[in-house]
């Protein structure tokens, strides 16, 4: 798979946050941090995997990417043009660049509308001169390609499986061929084997179309299957990133090396040797996150400075970066 250096997304200091009202007695109003000063970028042609336990912003942090919800503070940019100062009819063009698969095939799929509708409404809204029979063309195209039954066109969701509903959602994303899919839990649902299918299928498209991929899972062995880096998320915040094999084989923040401790290494070198950090008790309410350090409760090598110092994400080993007071280097 070729990355190359171009950078398809900027994004920076991106926050967030969800204004909570009153709930009677027991929950007072408050602000919630989902997601809460993050920065990353995506290269053309990489896949960059967003792990993190459910709640820590995952999926927030890929709808404001999207533009499916207005972020707070921070900034988007597309190929070097900041996303909030687009005009209209700038953000329609990224848009047909910029495509999204969500968690569950069938529900994301209009019931009423034939597979063939489904999959050719984004090229007729971005092409409206196409003919019938253009349009109809390239959507079988595209079925072939996902591994769908061109001939099958014209029927119903609910006539297919849960794995080939995705691979209609599969479809209908490729459809503009994007420079970028945000897949969010786009596996989650299906059944281990049709996992591997899918995650098989979207590496097969990244090589043949040159997509980058940011792929949202809190499975962290599909995400080390497909990722060339990972970031990892605690409550709204950026703990981790660095490429997969630096994050599976020598995690450096704390929370990291215990989300590696949950999940079997398949090389028994690795496994044997590598740091058991145990997760203890829940995640902390977002809407009353701890000082200092997010994860600081939560963290076995925690002290007096993790809960009055925010830690900075510093650059290690050249070029992968963690938040922690307390890593060497
Ligand atoms: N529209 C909203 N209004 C208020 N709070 C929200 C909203 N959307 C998300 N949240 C809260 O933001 C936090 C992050 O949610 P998000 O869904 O992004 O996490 P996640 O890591 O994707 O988790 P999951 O895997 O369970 O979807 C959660 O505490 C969630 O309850």
């Amino acid at each position: 798979m070729s990355t190359s250096e171009k950078i398809l997304l900027d994004v920076k200091d991106l926050k967030v946050h969800f204004t909570i009202p009153s709930g009677g007695l027991f929950r007072k109003s408050g602000i919630l941090k989902a997601v809460d000063g993050v920065s990353f970028q995506v290269r053309a042609g990489e896949t960059l995997g967003i792990v993190g336990e459910s709640g820590c912003g995952k999926s927030t942090l890929g709808r404001a990417v999207l533009r499916l919800l207005q972020p707070t503070g921070g900034q988007v940019a597309w190929l070097g043009q900041e996303m909030g100062e687009m005009q209209p009819g700038e953000l329609r063009n990224v848009r047909s660049d910029l495509q999204v698969i969500f968690q569950d095939p069938l529900a994301s799929l209009d019931p009423r509308m034939t597979i063939g509708q489904i999959i050719s409404e984004p090229l007729v809204t971005h092409n409206p001169d196409l003919s019938k029979n253009e349009v109809k063309d390239k959507v079988k195209a595209m079925m072939a390609k996902v591994g769908l039954l061109p001939d099958q066109i014209n029927r119903y969701p609910h006539e297919f499986s849960g794995g080939q509903c995705q691979r209609i959602g599969i479809a209908r994303a490729m459809i503009l061929e994007p420079k970028l899919i945000v897949c969010d839990e786009a596996v989650s649902a299906l059944d281990v084997s049709i996992q591997a299918q899918i995650v098989n299928l979207l590496m097969g498209l990244q090589k043949e179309f040159g997509l980058s991929l940011i792929f949202i899972s809190h499975n962290l062995s599909v995400v080390r299957h497909i990722s060339q880096r990972i970031m990892v998320l605690y409550l709204g915040r950026m703990m981790e990133v660095a490429d997969r094999e630096q994050i599976y084989t020598n995690p450096l923040h704390p929370y990291t090396k215990a989300l590696i401790s949950a999940v079997p290494i398949p090389d028994p070198n690795i496994e044997r040797n590598k740091e058991h950090v145990p997760l203890k008790g829940d995640l902390p309410s977002p809407l009353n996150p701890p000082s200092g350090c997010v994860f600081r409760t939560r963290c076995p090598f925690a002290k007096d400075i993790c809960a009055s110092d925010v830690p900075e994400l510093k650059i290690y080993e050249g070029k992968r970066e963690a938040a922690c007071h307390f890593i060497e280097g």
